[in-house]
């Protein structure tokens, strides 16, 4: 059965760039401009519902209303490293949105995650945030960025992904149900050591040249 709450963007130039991403040969500097790239596309599905308000707007020929959406009121939540990856993207789209950090990092032999950093922007409660991280894998990190973002009460959260196992899919998704997951992709499954396959290898590592 399909999950409403599970969002597979499949728009022909998204599927074309994750492609591109994949292959091994990709350079840093095309992997990171590939997914800044994805971002802005996916940007564009993950903000349908923002809410809009209606202002007066002076043409070269006349007043008429126009909507408007109020940016500051959307929070992009980067998990680190990975997810900075992405904010370049969301926020050539979204301008003024403001921006949150969580340092996380995987353990490589218990697959836990870490957390070493945390800063959100004040007055939470009256946001909406969509948390970044371009891989859900065993979903441990996208699940301890959210419970913690969530001690801070924000008006919603989302979570934006490149690529998910479904693993870490069922693990989201069973610890935060209200959390709706925007992927470009659900891959095969986990390797032993928590990798995503086919997947594209170590996202941090390909965008930052660390390997
Ligand atoms: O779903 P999970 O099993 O938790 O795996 C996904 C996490 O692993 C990667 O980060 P990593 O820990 O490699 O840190 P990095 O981004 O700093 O390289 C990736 O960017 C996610 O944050
Ligand atoms: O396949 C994977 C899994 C976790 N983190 C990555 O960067 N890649
Ligand atoms: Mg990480």
């Amino acid at each position: 059965m399909t999950d409403p709450q599970v969002h597979v963007v499949t728009h022909p130039l998204v599927q074309h760039k994750l492609t591109l991403m994949r292959n091994k040969e990709a350079s840093s500097t095309s992997f990171r401009t590939l997914l800044g790239e994805l971002a802005m596309l996916m940007a564009y599905e993950i903000t349908r519902d923002v809410p809009t308000q209606l202002v007066e707007v002076e043409t070269p020929l006349e007043k008429t209303m126009g909507p408007i959406i109020d940016g500051k009121k959307l929070v992009f939540a980067s998990i680190l490293r990975a997810g900075n990856g992405m904010l370049d993207g969301l926020l050539r789209v979204v301008p003024n949105a403001r921006v949150g950090h969580i340092g996380l990092y995987r353990d490589p032999n218990t697959l836990e995650a870490v957390e070493y950093y945390f800063k959100m922007p004040t007055g939470m409660n009256e946001r909406d945030v969509i948390v970044v991280d371009p891989m859900l894998a065993t979903g441990h990190s996208a699940v301890a960025a959210i419970t913690r973002l969530k001690q801070l009460q924000p008006r919603s959260i989302k979570f934006l992904c490149l690529l998910a196992a479904p693993e870490g899919i069922a693990t989201l998704r069973q610890a935060h149900p209200d959390v709706p997951i925007y992927t470009a992709a659900i891959d095969r499954q986990l390797n032993e050591h928590g990798y995503i396959l086919p997947g594209l290898g170590d996202a941090g590592d390909r965008i930052f040249g660390t390997k």
